[in-house]
């Protein structure tokens, strides 16, 4: 099998730490440098803790571009530096494989038609994790017989973003099958801003943010004497690292930006 060459950003983040592992066990995949806050101009193998792997580390994304033969980006970084990192990947034709949540519609748009126009594939994926994305494929079949639907997702205290990208996501997917409609009392009064949480197409998201949490979200469905619940839980990063090496081996055969792992998984 031919290698494919991995640029990654964010090598020392908890999400890129586990991804550089993967990339060190795929016998198919060959790490070509990674993209940094810090440590510029040293190598991988020799910062503590990360596996033993002697590709260059930049702190300027496009530099790093510019100088490195890559086939894909995997950005594991924040949402603002990863929308810019995805840009400069596109520019320099790598293929981005993005996990960084936080991208809006408007931006998912724009970077689809960058894509399309260059013929370069692009995946940007909420959720790598396969219960995840079976997880908001179930709450999509339920949505359409259950319109009344709250979702509550949880994460560590560390996490930048909220609501989630998944629960953003999974609200999309329902909202493609389920009948609009305003849930609750229509005389409902929030006497605390906020007890109800963001509204994405009539359907409230709740976020809770702790430590000790990882990643989980419970999808709830009311109907006339009953309660349906879809839930999900991440317990270790390992379970994203599947989908992500899908994600990596999918992208070099695509010439158009998928939004979700849901599309390519079989
Ligand atoms: N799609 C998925 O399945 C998953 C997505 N995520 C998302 O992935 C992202 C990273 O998550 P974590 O690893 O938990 O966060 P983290 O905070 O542990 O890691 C982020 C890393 O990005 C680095 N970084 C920040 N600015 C940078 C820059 N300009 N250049 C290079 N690196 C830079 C930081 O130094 C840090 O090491 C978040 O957006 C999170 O929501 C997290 C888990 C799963
Ligand atoms: O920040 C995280 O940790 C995660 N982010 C993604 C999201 O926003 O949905 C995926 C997963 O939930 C973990």
């Amino acid at each position: 099998m031919e290698k494919i060459r991995i640029i990654l950003a964010g090598p020392r983040g908890k999400m890129g730490m586990e991804a550089l592992n993967l990339i060190y066990q795929t016998e198919h995949f060959e790490l070509q440098a990674a993209i940094d806050r810090k440590n510029g101009g040293k190598l991988i193998s020799s910062i503590e803790g990360l596996p033993p792997i002697d590709a260059p580390i930049y702190e300027d994304a496009e530099q790093c571009f510019k100088e490195i033969d890559a086939d894909v980006l995997l950005d594991l970084t924040t949402p603002e530096v990863g929308r810019i990192h995805t840009e400069l990947a596109l520019k320099y034709n790598i293929r981005p494989v993005v996990g960084t949540t936080g991208f809006n519609e408007q931006e998912l748009k724009e970077l689809a038609k960058e894509a399309e126009e260059k013929g370069i594939g692009v995946i940007i994926a909420p959720n790598f994790a396969i219960g995840a994305v079976l997880m908001m494929k179930f709450a999509q079949m339920a949505a359409k017989y259950f319109p009344d639907v709250e979702i509550i997702e949880q994460h560590h205290d560390q996490k930048l973003d909220a609501p989630s990208g998944t629960a953003i996501k999974t609200a999309e997917l329902i909202s493609r099958v389920r009948q609009e409609k305003q849930q609750g009392h229509p005389n409902e009064k929030e006497t605390l801003q906020g007890a109800r949480g963001a509204i994405f197409n009539g359907m409230r998201i709740h976020s809770v943010r702790l430590p000790g949490l990882v990643a989980h979200q419970e999808v709830l469905f009311g109907g006339n004497g009953q309660i349906l619940t879809i839930r999900h839980d991440s317990l270790h990063r390992s379970s994203f690292m599947s989908g992500v090496k899908l994600a990596i081996e999918k992208v070099m055969n695509l010439n158009v930006l998928v939004y979700g792992l849901e599309n390519i998984i079989e």
